[in-house]
């Protein structure tokens, strides 16, 4: 049922639309997807374009994604149409071209981070931050099944990123909102709604963005997002931007014919994405700059990091395309490759933040031999001419991603990649007449065929 409250203020916001917009209500929800562009797959998946995603397209139906082994693989990532415009507010923002340092503050389940990944430049760095630790758990799977090596994790309140002694060039904050964009995809989501939960969010919103203000650079963009149309969460919460953090409006233009609406306020555009005129759920963005503020500078960090020794490093080096890009440290017994252009950051990150995972967790040595982890698996950068590939059909994929029995009777002994297409999806090992599978439990798909 929709709240009676709800249906008045959307009479008031678009007057001569609001018939189309409550009947759009009763439409089916379109299913999209978007291509990881770093991982070849021919998908049967076809459909029509995302005009403002390159990689996203429209599904004419929806199929199962947990049987399919490819989504497991991060070969695509199953998010609505409208949050992808954040690809052309990111190009139009930010010099893409160029070795950036961004923030996802409200990362999880992981949809915008896996994006944002896709579209930095390959000497870029992403944070991706989730402050509720059950959900940094969903986030930290989607990322690492994404494969992209220059991310680190965090668990952190927004308060804690000013701890840093660097600041970002940008930061999105897709902010914990009142839902009203979900109530044709979630109806239950109508239930949490009331105007009072609609203040509370707007006040929760403010505090997110003054904490996490002085974490930008001066000159650095916030992209702000919502899934709600109210003005409380949306212009009103740019107006405070303007007021009380000086922030100022970036020329941001979307192409008309998108059906996006925009809106204005103290010189700060905004974008609404309604369900009567965007093929997608409802959705607010914005851009905004930071104009004022003193630039920290990274200091070096007394603790040393715990880099791996060069017989280690020689053992782990040939598991990687270039392994020349990266640094390689140790924790517990744990190898990671890190970015080595971003060396100094991430120690000021490990220094000063709550760590879910950085760079590619490569594995553990017994003696020369790696024993590697699941992370390697989907990582773009694992060389396969070092790991041994064994291909499964689509049946025997979901066998081995339920952790259940599956012919391994030609697989050489020893470690092998199990791939599905050529995709990569975890580790097995192979001992004469056994197999372990090292598919990670709490990944495992439960449902059958
Ligand atoms: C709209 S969701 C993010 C969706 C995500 N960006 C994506 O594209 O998949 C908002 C996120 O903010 C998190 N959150 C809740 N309260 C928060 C707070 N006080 N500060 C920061 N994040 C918060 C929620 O746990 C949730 O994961």
């Amino acid at each position: 049922m929709i709240p009676a409250e709800f249906q008045s203020k959307i009479q008031e916001l678009l007057p001569s639309e609001a018939e189309a917009f409550f009947q759009s209500l009763d439409t089916d929800s379109p299913t999209s997807i978007r291509f990881n562009p770093l991982k070849s797959y021919s998908s049967k998946l076809g459909g029509e374009k995302i005009p403002w995603a390159d990689n996203g397209i429209y599904l004419s139906e929806r199929p199962s994604f947990t049987l399919d082994s490819a989504f497991h693989a991060g070969a695509y990532y199953v998010q609505e149409a409208s949050s992808m415009v954040l690809e052309e507010v990111l190009k139009q923002a930010v010099d893409l071209e160029e070795d950036i340092f961004a923030l996802d503050l409200c990362a999880a389940p992981g949809g915008k981070s896996t994006h944002i990944q896709s579209l930095l430049s390959e000497g870029s760095l992403l944070v991706s931050n989730e402050v509720i630790k059950s959900r940094a758990n969903i986030l930290s799977e989607n990322i690492t099944k994404w494969g992209l090596p220059n991310t680190v994790i965090t668990n952190n309140d927004p308060s804690h990123f000013d701890r840093l002694n660097i600041q970002f060039d940008v930061i999105v904050v897709d902010a914990p909102c009142s839902g009203e964009g979900l109530f044709r995809r979630e109806p239950e989501a109508m239930n949490e709604w009331s105007p009072e939960a609609v203040k509370l969010c707007a006040t929760r919103q403010q505090r997110i963005l003054a904490d996490i203000w002085p974490a930008i650079k001066p000159g650095g963009v916030l992209i702000y997002s919502t899934c709600t149309y109210n003005s409380l969460e949306n212009e009103e919460n740019l107006q405070w931007l303007n007021e009380q953090l000086d922030a100022e409006g970036i020329s941001i233009n979307l192409n008309n014919d998108w059906g996006f609406t925009e809106t204005e306020t103290n010189g700060i555009k905004g974008f609404h994405a309604y369900p009567h005129k965007v093929k997608g759920e409802g959705l607010f963005i914005a851009a905004v700059r930071k104009t004022e503020g003193r630039e920290k500078k990274l200091r070096k960090q007394k603790k040393p990091m715990n880099f791996a020794s060069r017989q280690e490093i020689d053992s782990i080096k040939p598991w990687l395309m270039n392994p020349e890009k990266f640094d390689f440290i140790k924790h517990n017994d744990l190898f990671i490759a890190l970015p080595n252009h971003w060396k100094e950051v991430i120690h000021d990150i490990n220094s000063n933040l709550y760590i879910i995972s950085e760079g590619i967790n490569i594995g553990r040595l017994k003696g020369k031999k790696l024993i590697p982890n699941e992370a390697l698996a989907f990582s773009t950068e694992l060389n396969l001419e070092k790991a041994s590939t064994f291909e499964l059909n689509l049946e025997e994929t979901l066998n081995y991603l339920r952790k259940e029995s599956f012919d391994f009777e030609s697989m050489p002994n020893g470690w092998n990649l199990i791939t599905y297409k050529g995709l990569g999806l975890g580790w097995a090992n192979r001992i004469q007449q056994r197999v372990n599978n090292y598919y990670p439990t709490n990944w495992r798909i439960r449902i059958s065929s």
